[in-house]
C-alpha cells in the first residue's frame, strides 16, 4: 500500500480528524493535486473540480502559502534546533502574510522519521501535546483528550481552548506525527511551526528528518467548497451522504473529511469528529441483541458498509435488505471506506459485504418511498416478509420530514415481526421536538422504547431503541453474565476462531445503556405537563418521614391460617415510608432466571421436585413478588422481615403507593383489571427515562403508610397491585380463596405438605431422568 492511501484509509479511521494530510510528503502534489485523489473520487467527483489552482490569477484568496520543506534541505541531522521562527518567517512573502493577517488560519504540520516507541506511547505522545499547548500559552483554558486510535497503531490527541483547535496523530510505523492547528493568529506559522519541530523534533530518528507544513486561511468560501455534502437529506434519494470531499485549492489540494453517520461534516473551520467503529457498534449491536434470534434485517441509508459488516457479525442473520443506497455509492465507498464493507476476517463471510449472498441491495426506491410503499399490498404481506430488526444509519432527514415521521413509523411497525425492533439514531434530541418524537413512536404502536447514548470526546450520540412487543424488553434488561452467553452464542467467529470481534461494545456497555443519562431523564421530566412519577423526585424525599425497619416485629398473624405476619411497633402517621432503609436490599430474578425455575418444575418429576426445589420454590413464588419492568415477569423478594407482610383481604391492605386501591379480591371483575390498576405499574409506559433510572427504587421502595396506624397493628398490603394481564384472574381466585379459608397460599401449603410428609417420614427416592440430559 502506498503512503497516500495508507494515509486515507488510517485517516478516514481516526476518530477525530480534522483535516486529512495526504501526501505532505509527496513532493509531486505541489504540481497537479486532483491526479492524486483516488481514482472512486475523481472518477464521482471530477465535474466539481477547479481546472487549475493556479491558472484563476484573479482569485488571489487561491494563492497558497507554500508549504515548506526546510528542514529535509538543511545539511544533517541537527537541523530541528536551527529551526528558529526567522527560518519559516523568510519562507513566506509579505503579500501572502497580509492575505494571512485576518480570519482563522489553519496549520497543518507533519514530521517523519519519529521514534516509533515515542509514537506508539499514548503517554508520551499526550506529555508532548500538552508540552505543546502550554508552550502555546493556550493551556490554562484547554480542554482535550488523547486516547489510543481503534482501527489503526497510534495515538490520537484532539482539544481546544477558545477559538482554537488542535488535534494530532501519529502513525508509528511510518513514523508519523501530524498535528492540525486551527487558530486565530496573525503570525501563526513563527509560533506554531517552530514549537512543533522543538516539541517534537526531539525524538527524530533519522540523519533527514523531514517537517513539512502548509498554512491556509480558512473560513473563506472561496478557499474551500464541498463537492459533496453529508449533511443533506438522505431520504430523498438526490444526495449521498456518505461522506464529504472537500477540495480546496491549497497545495496540498485535497482533504478527506469522512462522515460519521451521525454527524454532518462542518465546513471550514472543521471539528470533524469520525467514530466509525464506536458508533456503528453502538448502533447495530445493542438492537441486534434485543431480539433473540435475528433472522431478516434491513438497513436504510446510505452507509459506507460499517452497518452491514456489524450486522453480518450475527450467525443469525437470513437476510440483510439495504435500502436507500445504490451500486454508485457502493463503489465510491468501496474505496473510500475499506475497511468499512470489508469482511474478511468474518468465518463464511464475503470478503465484500455487500458480496455476500444474504445481501439483497432495494436501489430502484428510496428509502422513503420504499417505506411508505404501497398500502394496497398489506393483504400480501407474509410473516417472511417482515423484519426481526430495523436499523436507520442516520435520521437527520427522518426527522426533519415532521408530516411524514407518523406515517414513516407506522408502516415501519407493521414492518416489524411480533418480537421486531427498530433503531433510529437521533442527534438532536434536546429540541423542542424530542418529546413528540416519543409521543409518535408511543402512538404508532411501540410498547417499549429506550433512549441510550455514547460519548465520544465531548460529543454525543443519541440513539433510540423501539420495541414492538414489551416482552422483548427482558432482552434489553438482561444481566451482562447473561449477554456474554448471547455474545458467544450468536456472534459468528473470525477466521482464526476468535470472539468476541468487537472493538468497543461489549457486556458492560450493553449495562451502560440500559439505563438514560440523567440529562435525559431531567429533560423528559421537566417538560410543562409532568409526565407520571416526575414529581417523586430523585431518591427518597428528605421531607417524607420513614419507619425504619426496627419499628416492626414478627407475630402470629391475625388472618386465620396466615401464618406469621408483621405488626407496628409504633404508631406511625399515614404517608410515612414502610422501612426503605431495609426494602431496597430485595433479592433480584431476572426473568429469565424465573422461566429457568418454571422449566425445571416442569422438568423434575414431583419426587424430585419436592426433594431439590420445593423450598426453593415456595421462596420464590410464595414470598417473591413480581414486577414485568424487564418485559417479562421477574420476582424480587424481600430479604428482612418484610417478606412476611399478608395480604388484607376486603380491602384493609394499609400500604401502597399513592391512593388506597378501591378493587378488593371480592368485587374485582374476573376478566378484566379494573381501571386504577392499569396506570399502577410502572411497566406499562413506553417511554419514561424517569422510571427507568428510579424503577429499582420504585418498586423495592416506594411503599407509604396509607392511614394513620396505631402500634400494635398489623402491617397488610393488598396483594392485587402485583397481579398483571397475564395472571389477573388466578391471581384474584387464589387471594379470594384464601381469604375465605378455601384454599391455601404456596406458603401455608409447603409448610403444611411439610410437616405432614415428615409425619409419615416419607423418604425420597431418586429416578432417574425420564430423557437425557442435554
Ligand atoms: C409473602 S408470604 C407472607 C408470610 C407468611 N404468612 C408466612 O408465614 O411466611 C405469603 C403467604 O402468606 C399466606 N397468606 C398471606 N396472606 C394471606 C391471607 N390473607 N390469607 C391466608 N393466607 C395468607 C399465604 O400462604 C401466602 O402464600
Amino acid at each position: 500500500m502506498n503512503l497516500s492511501l495508507y494515509l486515507l484509509i488510517a485517516s478516514a479511521l481516526g476518530p477525530c480528524l480534522l483535516t486529512f494530510t495526504v501526501g505532505y510528503f509527496s513532493t509531486s502534489l505541489v504540481s497537479t493535486y486532483h491526479e492524486h485523489l483516488p481514482i472512486a473520487v475523481r472518477e464521482a467527483f471530477k465535474t466539481y473540480f477547479i481546472p487549475s489552482k493556479f491558472s484563476d490569477s484573479s482569485n488571489s484568496d487561491l494563492r497558497i502559502i507554500k508549504w515548506n520543506t526546510y528542514l529535509s534541505e538543511l545539511d544533517d541531522g541537527d537541523a530541528v534546533e536551527k529551526n528558529s521562527s526567522e527560518d519559516i518567517k523568510k519562507k513566506i512573502s509579505t503579500k501572502n502574510a497580509k492575505q494571512l493577517a485576518s480570519g482563522s488560519q489553519q496549520v497543518l504540520v507533519d514530521l517523519q522519521d519519529l521514534d516509533t516507541v515515542f509514537l506508539d506511547s499514548e503517554k508520551a505522545v499526550e506529555s508532548g501535546f500538552l508540552t505543546f499547548v502550554k508552550k502555546l500559552g493556550i493551556f490554562d483554558a484547554f480542554m482535550y483528550e488523547c486516547h489510543r486510535a481503534i482501527y489503526n497503531e497510534g495515538v490520537r490527541c484532539m482539544g481546544y481552548a477558545g477559538s482554537e483547535t488542535i488535534s494530532l496523530y501519529t502513525w508509528p510505523k511510518l513514523g508519523v506525527l501530524s498535528m492540525n492547528v486551527l487558530c486565530n493568529r496573525s503570525d501563526p506559522w513563527s509560533s506554531i511551526v517552530p514549537l512543533a519541530s522543538e516539541v517534537f523534533g526531539a525524538s527524530m530518528t533519522s540523519n533527514k528528518p523531514s517537517l513539512l507544513w502548509s498554512l491556509k486561511q480558512r473560513n473563506t468560501s472561496k478557499l474551500t467548497w464541498m463537492a459533496y455534502s453529508p449533511s443533506s437529506s438522505s431520504m430523498s434519494g438526490d444526495t449521498n451522504s456518505i461522506g464529504s470531499v472537500e477540495v480546496s485549492s491549497d497545495t496540498d489540494g485535497v482533504h478527506f473529511k469522512p462522515a460519521s453517520a451521525s454527524r454532518s461534516v462542518v465546513k471550514d473551520d472543521v471539528r470533524q469528529q469520525n467514530y466509525d467503529q464506536i458508533y456503528f457498534e453502538a448502533l447495530v449491536h445493542p438492537i441486534m441483541f434485543s431480539h433473540d434470534a435475528p433472522k431478516s434485517v434491513a438497513i436504510i441509508g446510505k452507509g459506507t458498509g460499517a452497518t452491514l459488516r456489524e450486522v453480518l457479525k450475527h450467525k443469525t442473520v437470513e437476510k440483510v435488505v439495504i435500502v436507500g443506497t445504490d451500486d454508485e455509492t457502493l463503489q465510491v465507498n468501496k474505496k473510500l471506506y475499506t475497511q468499512h464493507s470489508d469482511c474478511s476476517t468474518l468465518e463464511g463471510v464475503a470478503p465484500y459485504c455487500y458480496d455476500d449472498a444474504r445481501v439483497e441491495l432495494i436501489s430502484d426506491e428510496t428509502a422513503l418511498e420504499w417505506l411508505l410503499g404501497d398500502d394496497d399490498d398489506d393483504s400480501d404481506t407474509t410473516p417472511d416478509d417482515l423484519f426481526d430488526v430495523i436499523i436507520f444509519e442516520k435520521s437527520n432527514s427522518l426527522w426533519s420530514l415532521p408530516e411524514d415521521t407518523e406515517s414513516i413509523f407506522d408502516s415501519i411497525s407493521d414492518m416489524l415481526s411480533a418480537n421486531g425492533v427498530l433503531v433510529v439514531p437521533h442527534d438532536d434530541l434536546g429540541s423542542s421536538n424530542a418529546h413528540t418524537i416519543f409521543d409518535i413512536l408511543a402512538g404508532v404502536g411501540f410498547e417499549a422504547i429506550h433512549r441510550y447514548e455514547e460519548f465520544i470526546h465531548l460529543d454525543r450520540l443519541s440513539f433510540i431503541a423501539c420495541f414492538n412487543n414489551i416482552e422483548t424488553r427482558a432482552l434489553w434488561f438482561t444481566s451482562a453474565a447473561e449477554l456474554h452467553v448471547r455474545m458467544q452464542r450468536n456472534l459468528i467467529r473470525t477466521t482464526l476462531n476468535e470472539v468476541p470481534i468487537m472493538y468497543w461494545f461489549d457486556e458492560a456497555t450493553m449495562m451502560a445503556y440500559q439505563l438514560p443519562s440523567r440529562s435525559v431523564d431531567d429533560d423528559f421530566c421537566n417538560q410543562p405537563q409532568k409526565p407520571f412519577m416526575c414529581d417523586e423526585g430523585h431518591g427518597f424525599d428528605p421531607e417524607v418521614p420513614n419507619a425504619p425497619i426496627s419499628s416492626f416485629a414478627v407475630g402470629i398473624s391475625r388472618i386465620p391460617g396466615a401464618g406469621r405476619g408483621i405488626f407496628f411497633q409504633t404508631d406511625v402517621p399515614k404517608g410515612t415510608f414502610i422501612a426503605a432503609d431495609e426494602s431496597v436490599y430485595d433479592i433480584l430474578f431476572y426473568p429469565s432466571t424465573t422461566s429457568i425455575v418454571n422449566d425445571m418444575i416442569d422438568y423434575l418429576d414431583s419426587s424430585e421436585f419436592l426433594h431439590y426445589s420445593s423450598l426453593f420454590y415456595t421462596y420464590l413464588f410464595g414470598y417473591g413478588f413480581a414486577f414485568e419492568y424487564f418485559g417479562k415477569a421477574g420476582y424480587l423478594v424481600d430479604t428482612g422481615i418484610l417478606t412476611f407482610i399478608n395480604h388484607g383481604c376486603n380491602g384493609t391492605g394499609v400500604m401502597g403507593e399513592g391512593e388506597p386501591l378501591i378493587t378488593t379480591e371480592m368485587t374485582a371483575h374476573l376478566e378484566r383489571m379494573p381501571a386504577e390498576l392499569e396506570n399502577y405499574g410502572t411497566e406499562t409506559h413506553v417511554y419514561n427515562p424517569f422510571i427507568d433510572r428510579n424503577n429499582m427504587r420504585i418498586i423495592t421502595a416506594g411503599d407509604k403508610t396509607l392511614y394513620d396506624i396505631k402500634a400494635g397493628s398489623e402491617l397488610v398490603d393488598n396483594y392485587l397491585r402485583y397481579l398483571h394481564e397475564g395472571n389477573w384472574k388466578s391471581g384474584v381466585l387464589d387471594y379470594r380463596a384464601q381469604c375465605i379459608a378455601s384454599g391455601k397460599g404456596v406458603v401455608t401449603g409447603y409448610e403444611e405438605r411439610k410437616s405432614s410428609s415428615s409425619a409419615s417420614n416419607e423418604e425420597f427416592h431418586f429416578h432417574p431422568p425420564k430423557e437425557p440430559r442435554l
